[in-house]
């Protein structure tokens, strides 16, 4: 058995970024930015002022001078002439600053009469201006590669940008395999359960910048493994849930391999998730996810979700881990890396009970995956564990 950082590289080493495509800006949410952007213009684009007021030429402005009013810059509509030694121009925020001018007064240090400011004592020294350029300047780039959140679509905006160049979302073609199962909402047999974890695969796959196509459930027979990897084709990435394993029906392994699977690895060190396949069949990179449903969904935070971040153009690395404080002793653990469902408040983390890989309902409420490195030994409260948040 391989430990999972082997397993992670040899994942990498099946799939590389994918293709880059145009979005429009409105579209570019979430999206990883493929190749780096350049604004199209200074912003702001010529001297503003920060506040409303008035203004002047700095070298003028002490308590007690006057000034004449002759005219108004408000955003959008600039005064166009020149402002002399004595004049002022009413100004608001965001516009632009009157040739002549290089300091704002706000109108709470102004007593006006008429066309007639007088500055008042105790003057604010601050300038209120903001130079042409002080936000970014025309030709500064947002990097690539990046995930694209709600500030950097403010930036692109304000630079002008309209069309993003982004990674092409990854196709995922999601197999859920097993006699037992049916889809939620069917009437399941006497000796069936419902198809759980390619649903909860496929919300997760699609959270993280995924196309997922959820194929048909497929039988414990070659037939129909086969028509399903047919079915699969075109996927960038296909997933296979279930019959990993070793049992009799245990037959992905097998179908995988007459469709000419080229096997990077079979089987992890690690807790759950240990019948774990990967490797490339045509096109396509391949996982096969063991059955237990939070085997499945643990290898999907442990592994799809890293494999995602590669496809989108991200760099290769492993899910991010922190550290909590234990509120309970731990036994120590065996010879797999554990990945123990949990939950984190305040920085302390409380490990459940209860770590049958069967178990939706604990996984439903964790927030984190403690892990216990292969071999590690018994804990005490306040010792401080690593975590992985989910
Ligand atoms: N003798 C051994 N038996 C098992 C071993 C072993 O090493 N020796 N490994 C165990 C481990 S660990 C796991 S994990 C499971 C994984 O087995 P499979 O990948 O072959 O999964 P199945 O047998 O098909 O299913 C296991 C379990 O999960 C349910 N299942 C499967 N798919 C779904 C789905 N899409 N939605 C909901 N539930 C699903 C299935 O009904 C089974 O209950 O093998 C152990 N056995
Ligand atoms: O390691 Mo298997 O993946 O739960 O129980």
């Amino acid at each position: 058995m391989i430990s999972v950082a082997q397993a992670l590289d040899a994942l990498f080493a099946l799939v590389s970024p994918l293709d880059v495509e145009d979005v429009p800006l409105r579209e570019a949410h979430g999206r990883v930015l493929a190749r780096s952007v350049a604004a199209q213009r200074s912003q702001p684009p010529f001297a503003a002022s920060a506040m409303d007021g008035y203004a002047v030429a700095a070298a003028q402005a002490a308590p007690g001078a006057r000034f004449t009013v002759i005219g108004e810059s408000a955003a959008g509509h600039r005064f166009d002439g020149t402002v002399a030694a004595g004049q002022a121009v009413r100004i608001f925020t965001g516009a632009p600053l009157p040739a002549g001018t290089d300091r704002v007064i706000i109108q709470e240090d102004v007593d006006r009469s008429g066309d007639v400011i007088t500055l008042k004592d105790n003057l604010d020294t601050n300038p209120y201006v903001r130079p042409a350029g002080n936000d970014f300047a025309a030709g500064s780039t947002l990097d690539a590669p990046r995930l694209i959140g709600p500030n950097d679509i403010a930036l692109m905006a304000s630079m002008n940008i309209a069309a993003v160049p982004v990674t092409r979302k990854p196709v995922v073609a999601i197999i859920a395999t097993g006699d037992e199962l049916v889809q939620p909402g069917e009437a399941p047999g006497p000796d069936q359960i419902i198809a759980s974890n390619s649903y909860g695969l496929a919300a997760l796959l699609a959270q993280h910048g995924a196309i997922t196509r959820m194929l048909p459930i497929a039988k414990d027979t070659h037939e129909s493994l086969a028509l399903a990897f047919e079915l699969a084709r075109g996927a960038d990435l296909i997933v296979t849930i279930g019959g990993a394993s070793v049992g009799d029906h245990d037959l992905v392994g097998a179908a995988a391999s007459a469709q000419g699977m080229d096997r990077a690895f079979y089987k992890v060190a690690m807790r759950p998730g240990k019948p774990l396949m990967a490797g490339r069949i045509g096109d396509a990179a391949m996982i096969g996810l063991p059955g237990n449903p939070v085997s499945a969904m643990v290898c999907g935070h442990i592994f799809i979700l890293p494999v995602l971040r590669v496809m989108l153009g991200l760099p290769a690395g492993p899910a991010p881990r922190t550290k909590a404080e234990l509120t309970q002793p731990l036994t120590d653990n065996g010879p797999r890396e554990h990945y123990m469902r949990a939950r984190v408040d305040s920085g302390q983390v409380t490990v459940f009970e209860r770590q049958d890989s069967a178990l939706l309902s604990v996984l439903s409420q964790a927030n984190a995956l403690a892990v216990r490195a292969p071999g590690d030994g018994p804990r005490l409260p306040g010792d401080r564990i690593e975590i992985i948040a989910i």
